[in-house]
C-alpha cells in the first residue's frame, strides 16, 4: 500500500541503516550494544541470527523508554495503520464487529502485541538472506527500499518490487487462522529474502496477539453460526512456527524440516 502522507519513514530508514554499526555511528549506531539482557527477555534487543540477517527489536511496552522519541513515535504510528488495515480486512471477510477484539487479541483496536524490528543483511556472509518462513501474527507492515524479498506463489518464487513509496502488507498465520472458515479466508504468504551482497536493511511492524504468561489471548477461527472458536494459546502458534520457519528455502513447498532455532519473533 501507498505509505500515508503524515508517516515520516526516514528516522525508522535512518535506524535500520545504522543500528548495527557500533557506537562510533551517531544517532543510532550504540543499539548493537543493547542485548536481550537488558530487556530481560530472549527474544528482544540486538541479535546476530542465522541467515544473513542481524536485528533489533523492540516490544510495544519497551518503545517509548528505549528507542529513540521519533522510532517511538513511528511504531506507534504503524499501530494506528495496522489497525486501520486490520479492521478493514475483517469487514471484508464478514466477522462481526463486536467479535474483533477477541479475535485479534486486542489488535483492531491497536491493543495487540506490537514488535518493531529493524533487519540488516551481512552481505559477508555466504548464505540465503533469510529463509523461508510466514510471519505468525496477524499483520506485518514491512518497509524495504532495495531488492530482495520473494514470496511464493505455487510453486515459484515471484520478486516484489522494493517500491520506496510503498509499505509491504504481509498476512501471518493468526489471521490465516481466524479467517479459515470464512467465505474469502486470508492466506498467510510465504517469503523470503535472497542471498544479498551488498548491505540491505528493512524494517517491520508487527500485530499479533498478546503471548505474555499468564495474559495469553489465544488464537481463534471465526465460523458462521458458531461465532469464534479458541484454536491455541497466542504462545503455542509461534513456538509452531519457529519450528516451521527455517524448514528450507529449495521451493515454496519444501517439507524437509530442520531442527527449530527458536528465537526469531
Ligand atoms: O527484510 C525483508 O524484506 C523481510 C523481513 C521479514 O520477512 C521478517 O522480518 O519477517
Ligand atoms: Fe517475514
Amino acid at each position: 500500500m501507498e505509505i500515508p502522507a503524515e508517516i515520516d519513514v526516514s528516522a525508522g530508514d535512518a535506524f535500520a541503516q545504522q543500528f548495527y554499526r557500533g557506537p562510533s555511528t551517531a544517532p543510532y549506531g550504540r543499539f548493537s550494544t543493547l542485548g536481550s539482557d537488558r530487556f530481560g527477555d530472549p527474544l528482544l534487543g540486538f541479535h546476530q541470527r542465522i541467515n544473513q540477517i542481524e536485528q533489533f527489536l523492540l516490544e510495544r511496552r519497551f518503545w517509548a523508554t528505549d528507542y529513540p522519541r521519533e522510532i517511538a513515535a513511528l511504531g506507534e504510528a504503524l499501530t494506528r495503520l495496522s489497525e486501520q488495515v486490520l479492521c478493514s480486512v475483517l469487514r471484508h471477510v464478514g466477522i462481526p464487529e463486536q467479535d474483533w477484539a477477541r479475535a485479534t487479541g486486542g489488535c483492531s483496536r491497536s491493543e495487540g502485541a506490537y514488535h518493531l524490528t529493524f533487519n540488516h543483511y551481512r552481505p559477508a556472509h555466504e548464505d540465503i538472506g533469510l529463509s523461508s518462513h510466514k510471519d505468525d501474527g496477524y499483520l506485518t507492515i514491512l518497509r524495504t527500499t532495495s531488492p530482495g524479498l520473494e514470496v511464493a506463489r505455487g510453486d515459484h518464487w515471484e520478486v516484489v518490487p522494493a517500491d520506496p513509496d510503498c509499505f509491504v502488507i504481509n498476512f501471518g498465520l493468526a489471521m490465516e487462522i481466524l479467517t479459515s472458515a470464512c467465505d474469502t479466508p486470508v492466506a498467510a504468504i510465504m517469503h523470503r529474502v535472497a542471498r544479498q551482497r551488498e548491505d540491505r536493511s528493512s524494517y517491520g511492524h508487527f500485530a499479533s496477539s498478546g503471548c505474555l504468561p499468564g495474559q495469553d489471548q489465544g488464537i481463534y477461527r471465526y465460523v458462521q453460526g458458531a461465532g469464534l472458536e479458541r484454536v491455541c494459546g497466542s504462545r503455542e502458534l509461534i513456538d509452531e512456527n519457529d519450528y516451521e520457519i527455517y524448514a528450507g528455502t529449495e521451493a515454496p513447498n519444501a517439507s524437509a524440516r530442520t531442527t527449530g532455532k527458536g528465537d526469531r519473533e
